[in-house]
């Protein structure tokens, strides 16, 4: 493995796929316009080879479904080949385009961009606050119910539903989540991607797909209701809408709205929508509870401009610089997806000087950027200042990229940056969070799984154990 250094936009850890002799090493500083998917050729490649893609086991079994699901697509030849659909671990191509455009378009079609799906955030941060109060002002762990409530936004765009938080199904599907990253850093991961044949072992594949498989069960169960009550002429939800297009494109082989993707593409927005703004939001509160002069300075933004009755709405943002930049320095500093999405090389690429080879597997260092010493006064401190200007307005910063870059840059930005505004601001109109007093300060850290993790809160923990233990029961 070879790391080049000093990018200016996007740094690249690169894992050459056979020997790393065709490397010619860096001399200075380079400038990576986030590379392989935005230079692959389109065209004379086979449906099939459009939709598969080469990647290391650890990575899979994040995010490409169950085991059983992609069981029969599997063999082996000095790594794992898997053919993926969907939209995140899609390869690039016709079908991965297809997919991402009408994934846009549909979800703005249903709202994003629009006051009406704001409204719904709102609603869902108004249901959330309710669910603290009942706490009664109890020391809690908000970890499942935070999940819960950012998953009932991406959950009513897809399936047209919410969950209530004491639904014990969606519960557990929600902890099947924390299964899959904590898997992702365990021993039998991380010698199935040293070893891949591991996954030829009886009983090897089944425990690293089972959550995932449970994740699948779920999804696969609300499609089959939607088939069954589906009517043509009305659109209730992203699934509607892509059960229209299937039904479009029968009978073409080429098309990419089959069921398998419909599967893997509701899949993909509903774990990408959940785990990462409800992450991000985690950091959020945490970080409040140990810098609580900068949630003081929040907390009086939102008076003056918000006020305590009023909901909070997208416009208020431009009014709120310190609040703004709060929260774009939770998003810098928690770094929750360090190292992006893995990609790949589909032809030979010269960059700069460095020869990357077709089919090098590529992992985008965003943390380098995020915490880049060139460019930030505090990199490695919880620091709002770093989106201030001397007046304290808001300033937009190039070396804020959490959501990546390129032509996979996250499809959900627009839906996350709402959600993300709307639910910390309406947290912070209504509590003041702090760290119980018999406890100790928890650590600011992080806990390193496919993406990053709050550490365990002790004070909360207590009650949250009992939580959700009285919640699954
Ligand atoms: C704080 C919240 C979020 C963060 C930090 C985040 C970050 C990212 C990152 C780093 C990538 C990889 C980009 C690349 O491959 O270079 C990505 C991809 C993606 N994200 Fe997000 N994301 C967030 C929220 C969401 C939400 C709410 C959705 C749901 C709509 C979503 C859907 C996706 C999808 C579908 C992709 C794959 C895009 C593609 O490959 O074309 N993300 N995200």
């Amino acid at each position: 493995m070879r790391v080049l250094p000093s990018f200016q936009v996007c740094r690249a850890i690169v894992v050459p796929k056979q020997d790393s002799g065709s490397f010619t090493e860096p001399t200075t500083n380079h400038f990576v316009p986030l590379l392989p998917n935005d230079q692959t050729p389109e065209g004379n490649e086979s449906h099939e080879q459009n939709i598969s893609y080469k990647i290391k086991i650890a990575y899979n079994f994040h995010i490409t479904g169950s085991f059983k699901f992609v069981s029969s697509l599997l063999s082996y030849d000095s790594g794992l080949f898997l053919t993926i659909k969907g939209v995140v671990m899609a390869r690039y191509g016709q079908s991965w385009k297809d997919v991402r455009r009408f994934s846009l378009s549909t979800l703005r079609d249903l709202g994003l961009g629009k006051k009406s799906l704001a409204e719904r955030v709102t609603e869902e941060a108004g249901f959330l606050c309710s669910a603290f109060k009942s706490k009664g002002g109890r020391p809690f762990n908000p970890h499942l119910m935070i999940n819960n409530a950012v998953s009932n936004v991406i959950c009513s765009i897809v399936f047209g539903d919410r969950f209530e938080y004491d639904d014990k199904n969606f519960l557990k599907v929600l902890t099947l989540f924390e299964e899959i990253l904590k898997a992702s850093t365990g021993i039998l991961t991380q010698l199935t991607n040293v070893i891949p044949t591991l996954i030829h072992v009886p009983g090897v594949a089944s425990e690293l797909f089972r959550a995932q498989d449970n994740i699948f069960t779920f999804l696969r169960g609300i499609i089959t209701e939607h088939k069954a009550t589906w009517d043509p002429n009305l659109k209730r939800d992203f699934i509607d809408a892509f059960l229209e297009e299937v039904e479009k494109t029968k009978g073409d082989p080429n098309s990419a709205f089959c069921e398998i993707n419909l599967l893997m593409t509701v899949g993909d927005l509903f774990t990408a929508g959940t785990e990462t703004t409800s992450t991000t939001l985690r950091f959020g509160l945490l970080y409040m509870m140990l810098y609580p002069d900068i949630q003081n300075r929040v907390q009086e933004e939102i008076d003056q401009v918000i006020g305590r009755e009023r909901k909070p709405t997208m416009d208020d943002r431009a009014n709120m610089p310190y609040t703004n930049a709060v929260v774009h320095e939770i998003q810098r500093y928690s770094d929750i997806i360090p190292l992006g999405v893995p990609h790949k090389t589909s032809r030979d690429t010269d960059i700069n000087g460095f020869f990357i080879p077709k089919d090098t597997l590529l992992m985008f260092n965003l943390s380098s950027v995020l915490k880049d010493e060139s460019v930030w006064a505090r990199p490695y401190q919880f620091y709002p200042e770093h989106f201030l200007d001397a007046d304290g307005q808001f300033i937009k910063r190039d070396a804020f990229m959490p959501f990546s870059a390129g032509r996979r840059i996250c499809l959900g930005e627009q839906l996350a940056r709402m959600e993300l505004f709307l639910f910390f601001t309406t947290f912070l109109q209504q509590f003041t969070f702090f760290i119980p007093r018999d406890q100790p300060r928890p650590m600011d850290g992080l806990i390193i799984a496919f993406i990053l993790e709050t550490p365990p809160i002790k004070g909360e923990n207590t009650m949250n154990e009992d939580w959700e233990e009285e919640q699954l029961r």
